[in-house]
């Protein structure tokens, strides 16, 4: 599954990992000596619980003997203090394989990554190591926990059997044919179970997958209108897991029928088959030894056992033969992958889906676009209008805006200033219709904007936020995003001059080549959402410090480039440049808010002049030296 999709045949990876496994443990002989040595010591406990137990009912309690009934409890406490201290020296020895195999499961990942680095044009992605490297991290665990369970399995299975031979040769064989009947279930079941098991991984992987690109892709998803097919993939994905985990669980059920039978129906037969052993020369003391060994060993090593091999063997094996089978291609799913991926995003993806004819969403908003470019006639209503405005983000919060009345004619360039957090972005989200006042009503071209849709909005203007959004696609796609109708011919490239982009379209390769976001500058990206909404047929542009990544001239160049475009301008300034720019400007003040020209406002605002000055003084201290 995993293999085939990398290149590599699943026995080739089958057969490399069990010579592997196999010269690995050659290898570290003596580290597996040791570990068997001490489970030797360790299964002493469980062949003298029993013969403990036994003697001191038949020689011991059961003959009015109580001192020798004690001193053989206390050679099987004897016997449980040398196992602890077996069973601690077993998890030295054991660390005397698990280390090696961590690192030379890492030596191969790391080995693999640099030789892929050194042979091909792929960009190292170290976020693939680090999955790699915790991916050895998991085999390294698992591959303790499974060597413990085996080992602890066979040693203390050997030890109870020997003690139910040492007992009576009957107890075994009373013992033997369920134990036996279990564990062949167990083993039968082994190679179907982990099937299901990675089948299971897979799905599991694949849904994480698809959540982790849809995360990191969200944007373009909802840019490009494409909710609907990945909701479907996703959907699909979910079902998938579902049924896998279904079928897993079923032969899961397998796993409590081994254990019912080599461990819960031996007490029954040994009780049922009391009268039967005691007849035949089994004393009352091994009868009760016998059951011990059943309960007390093999049962529970019997649930470490499957539960070892069964669960965590399976994840186990899955790890290592993906690991074996390519060390370097870690199974995608995060946001890096993408990033590192050009072109392979979600977005890039639903961006080609959403040019297919009987796309989603977003050509419905493209259709919906009017075409206003150029002046529009003197009788049509204000560009903006904000008709006795309140507004609060909550419901027991001060306004924010509380009571504003401001006329924007159509052609107008309104900047607008203030102190942090006095509420300018949330002034420009209420003339955009993404917030809707408490009171009074925001109209653009005289429509109201509260309650609008999403397409109806996007035909009356175009918000550009301090955060600008570019999408895996070619920077042709992401100019004309907001344009329903292609532009006529050299527009693309008069906006790309205007706005100063032609450098980034130089060294991105032409307007037809691909865009790898992250690997955009944040200038860039504001230059490359700037051009987007300057292509945009809406009559009205929001900037909302839209030009804060760029330097000072970038700034001067695509604010005049939006002063020149037909339509209405709002800007949030960051600049004293930028407000002298505007032909009107807008101070926001708490409840105040006042307008007019630069000079008239360094006249009557106190606050403007407060923050030319402070504008002023910040440009000098940056070497600026100029308003
Ligand atoms: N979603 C929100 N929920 C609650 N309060 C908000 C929310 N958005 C903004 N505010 C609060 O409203 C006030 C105005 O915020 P706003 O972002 O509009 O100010 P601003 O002038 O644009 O700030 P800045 O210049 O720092 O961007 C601030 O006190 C802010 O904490």
């Amino acid at each position: 599954m995993a293999d085939a999709a990398r290149g590599v045949a699943p026995e080739e990876t089958e057969c490399g990992l069990r010579d592997a496994a196999l010269a690995f443990l050659r290898r570290h002989k003596a580290a597996v000596a040791a570990l068997a040595g001490w489970s030797v010591l360790e299964a002493g406990q469980a062949f003298l619980l029993g013969i403990a137990l036994a003697r001191a009912l038949d020689d011991g309690f059961l003959r009015a003997r109580p001192d020798l009934g004690l001193a053989w409890l206390a050679a099987a406490a004897v016997s449980v203090i040398a196992a602890a201290f077996g069973t601690g020296r077993a998890y030295r020895a054991l660390a005397g394989l698990v280390e090696p195999l961590r690192d030379a499961l890492v030596r191969r990942v790391v080995s693999g990554a640099l030789k892929r680095a050194a042979a091909g044009p792929h960009r190292t992605d170290a976020s693939a190591v680090s999955r790699l490297t915790q991916q050895v991290e998991l085999a390294r665990d698992t591959f303790a926990g499974v060597t413990m369970a085996a080992r602890s399995f066979v040693f203390t299975a050997a030890g109870a059997l020997a003690g139910l031979f040492a007992l009576d040769p009957l107890l075994l064989a009373v013992v033997m044919p369920p134990l036996v009947a279990g564990l062949g279930l167990f083993v039968a079941t082994l190679g179907p179970l982990a099937r299901r098991q990675e089948a299971y991984l897979a799905t599991d992987e694949d849904l994480a997958r698809q959540c982790g690109d849809l995360a990191c892709g969200l944007r373009d998803v909802t840019a490009t209108g494409a909710e609907d097919v990945m909701a479907e993939e996703t959907d699909a994905l979910i079902a998938a897991e579902f049924r896998a985990s279904r079928s897993l669980a079923r032969w899961e059920v397998s796993r409590v029928l081994a254990i019912a039978l080599a461990g819960r129906l031996p007490v029954i037969l040994l009780l049922g088959a009391a009268p039967w052993l005691l007849r035949h020369g089994v004393t009352a003391g091994a009868l009760a030894g016998a059951l011990v060994y059943v309960t007390q060993s093999l049962l529970p090593a019997l649930h470490n056992l499957t539960q070892g091999l069964g669960t965590a063997g399976t994840r186990l094996g899955a790890v290592l033969r993906r690991l074996w089978a390519d060390p370097v291609s870690a199974p995608p799913g995060s946001c890096a992958d993408q990033s590192a991926d050009s072109g392979g995003a979600a977005g890039a993806a639903d961006a080609a889906r959403l040019t297919a004819p009987g796309g989603t969403g977003s050509q419905a908003v493209r259709a919906a676009h009017p075409a206003p470019y150029g002046p529009s006639p003197a009788s049509r209503p204000p560009a903006v209008e904000l008709d006795r405005v309140t507004f609060a983000h909550g419901d027991h919060t001060r306004p924010v805006v509380r009571d504003l009345h401001l006329t924007l004619p159509e052609g107008e360039h309104l900047a607008v200033v203030g102190p942090s957090g006095i509420g300018k972005s949330t002034l420009v989200g209420l003339i955009a219709g993404l917030l809707s006042p408490h009171s009074g009503q925001a109209r653009i071209a005289g429509v109201p904007v509260s309650g609008r849709t999403a397409e109806e909005l996007a035909a009356l203007r175009v918000l550009i936020p301090q955060e600008a959004y570019v999408f895996s696609g070619t920077l042709r796609d992401n100019l004309l995003y907001l344009c329903p109708e292609p532009p006529p011919d050299g527009t693309v490239q008069a906006a790309v001059a205007c706005l100063g982009l032609d450098a980034l379209a130089d060294r991105l390769g032409g307007l037809d080549s691909s865009v790898d976001p992250s690997t955009l500058s944040t200038g860039e990206a504001q230059l490359i959402a700037l051009a987007r909404a300057y292509l945009s047929p809406a009559p009205l542009a929001l900037l909302d410090e839209a030009t804060c990544h760029l330097d000072p001239t970038a700034e001067a160049r695509a604010e005049l480039a939006f002063a020149r475009r037909p339509g209405t301008l709002v800007i949030i300034a960051h600049r004293i440049t930028s407000a002298q720019r505007a032909g009107r400007i807008l101070v926001m003040d708490g409840a105040h808010v006042q307008w007019g020209t630069h000079d008239e406002l360094l006249t009557r605002s106190p606050l403007y002049r407060d923050m030319v000055g402070h504008w002023d003084t910040t440009a000098f201290a940056a070497g600026g030296g100029h308003r």
